[in-house]
């Protein structure tokens, strides 16, 4: 499973045993900036296989301490039992804590939003884009685990670009909207009218 590349290097992997079942966890890094990601894998498949994935970005506070002011802990949740339900699959989990401006922006961006700002315009107060993610090392982590076909568990419409951009075939999407709660409702309207998201409308009455 070895390879090298100028921007990102595979390192280790490991078994990794979970609440929803046997996973392998396998860790990269991102040359320069010594960022480091992870990918959890569950199942076995053949080259050219189309295999269900996740591509989530971390939130320290959805995904760790329970905040239900967002919706992603809901989601890694629900991608890592689909993905063992689907029997094979693949989690990558990257260090995009805040769409990629940090965990300590993102907390000055929420004390922005409590004050009246929405998701987007609190990133910009602070001279952030409203997304600064950057998708490259998915393409260099699929291709280690010799997966060229996905169907991407995603709302974001974005996502899918950025990985068909980089040569990865997005045969389907299917979606995730998991979490939806009274605390998340206008964060996640507001991904919708400004980001591009994608949810079912009687789901944010
Ligand atoms: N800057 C900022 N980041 C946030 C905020 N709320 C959540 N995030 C981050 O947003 C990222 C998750 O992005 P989302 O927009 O929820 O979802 P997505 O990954 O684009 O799309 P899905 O695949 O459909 O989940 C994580 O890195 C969170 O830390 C916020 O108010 N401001
Ligand atoms: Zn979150």
């Amino acid at each position: 499973m070895k390879q090298a590349d100028t921007q990102f290097e595979y390192i280790s992997s490991a078994k990794l045993p979970t609440r929803y079942g046997q996973f392998i966890i396998h860790g990269f890094v991102e040359l320069g900036t010594e960022q480091e990601h992870v990918a959890l894998s569950y199942g076995e498949w053949q080259e050219g296989e189309v295999v269900p994935i996740r591509i989530h970005s971390e939130c320290l506070t959805g995904d760790a301490l329970f905040s239900t002011r967002c919706d992603c802990g809901f989601q890694l949740e629900k991608a890592l039992q689909n993905i063992v339900e689907e029997g094979k699959g693949v989690l990558l989990y990257l260090r995009q804590e805040g769409r990629g401006i940090g965990l300590l922006n993102k907390i000055r961006a929420y004390h922005l939003q409590d004050n009246g700002l929405d998701t987007v315009e609190a990133n910009e107060h602070l001279g952030f884009d409203a997304d600064l993610r950057d998708y490259r090392i998915c393409k260099y982590m699929l291709d280690t685990l010799k997966i060229s076909k996905v169907s991407l568990m995603t709302n974001n419409p974005r996502k899918i670009d950025a990985l068909t951009d980089l040569g990865i075939e997005v045969v389907r999407r299917t979606p995730i909207d998991h979490g939806i709660t009274a605390d998340n409702k206008g964060y996640i309207r507001t991904k919708t009218q400004k980001l591009g998201h994608r949810f079912d409308p009687h789901l944010l009455k």
